[in-house]
């Protein structure tokens, strides 16, 4: 199976305060933030580090540092923003690669609106973050979208994800290894993932009553 489901203690902490009902948008935000920091903190231990040596304060001494070190963070707008900033604190000199997508609430199809993706996609790791995979069209067509602009490595950060959207991904691109804190239960009639967060979109900008 292509998923990895996080169980580190503070991973599922903070991710079952992110489930109580009464979560204020500013709770949500950091906690957001915080669980993304962990994610991509199990989401980069694959990474290739090569052997250096380099002048230390007793003389040579013998280091590990991460290879190449091209990496693009991909934010499925609007709801991935809200993990943009835990994961940057981890790689900060990332380049930033942007998929607007809205899924259509009666279809549940993603509706593509906005694509800004950086330069040479075919030498980088393209870390893609989106608090929810539910239907997974959204991350299947995330995926679709790197791989045409030539992206061969890349991974998935989630927060909650449904049975649905991980088949999905696993069957369209069975390559792509998705980082989740939580693997659910099931998709509601409205594609929302049971018992899942409700809309992490709203509840990161406060858009609307949480559901
Ligand atoms: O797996 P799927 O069935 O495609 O659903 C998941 C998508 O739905 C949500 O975004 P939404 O389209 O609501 O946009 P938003 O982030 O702007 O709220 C979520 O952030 C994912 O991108
Ligand atoms: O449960 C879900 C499904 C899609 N988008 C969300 O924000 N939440
Ligand atoms: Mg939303």
């Amino acid at each position: 199976m292509q998923l990895t489901v996080v169980d580190h203690p503070l991973v599922q902490h903070k991710l079952a305060l992110l489930r109580e009902e009464d979560v204020s948008t500013n709770k949500f935000r950091l906690l957001t933030e915080e669980l993304a920091r962990l994610l991509a903190y199990e989401a980069t231990r694959d990474l290739q580090l090569e052997h250096r040596t380099i002048k230390g304060w007793c003389g040579d001494v013998k280091v590990q540092k991460i290879k190449g070190k091209k990496l693009t963070v991909v934010p499925i707008l609007r709801a991935g923003l809200g993990m943009l900033n835990g994961v940057l604190d981890l790689v900060p000199s990332a380049k930033i690669s942007v998929v607007g997508l809205a899924r259509n609430e009666e279809t549940l199809q993603p509706e593509p609106y906005f694509e800004k993706f950086v330069g040479s996609l075919d030498d980088r790791l393209a870390l893609i973050i989106d608090p929810m995979l539910a239907t997974g069209g959204s991350m299947v067509a995330t995926i679709d979208m790197l791989k045409r602009n030539g992206c061969k490595q890349i991974k998935a950060i989630v927060m909650v994800a449904a049975p649905e959207g991980v088949k999905l991904v696993n069957e369209a691109h069975p390559d792509v290894q998705i980082y989740s804190a939580a693997l659910d239960s099931h998709l509601n009639e409205q594609g929302y993932i049971i018992p899942g967060l409700g809309d992490a979109g709203d509840k990161i900008f406060g858009t609307v009553a949480k559901r």
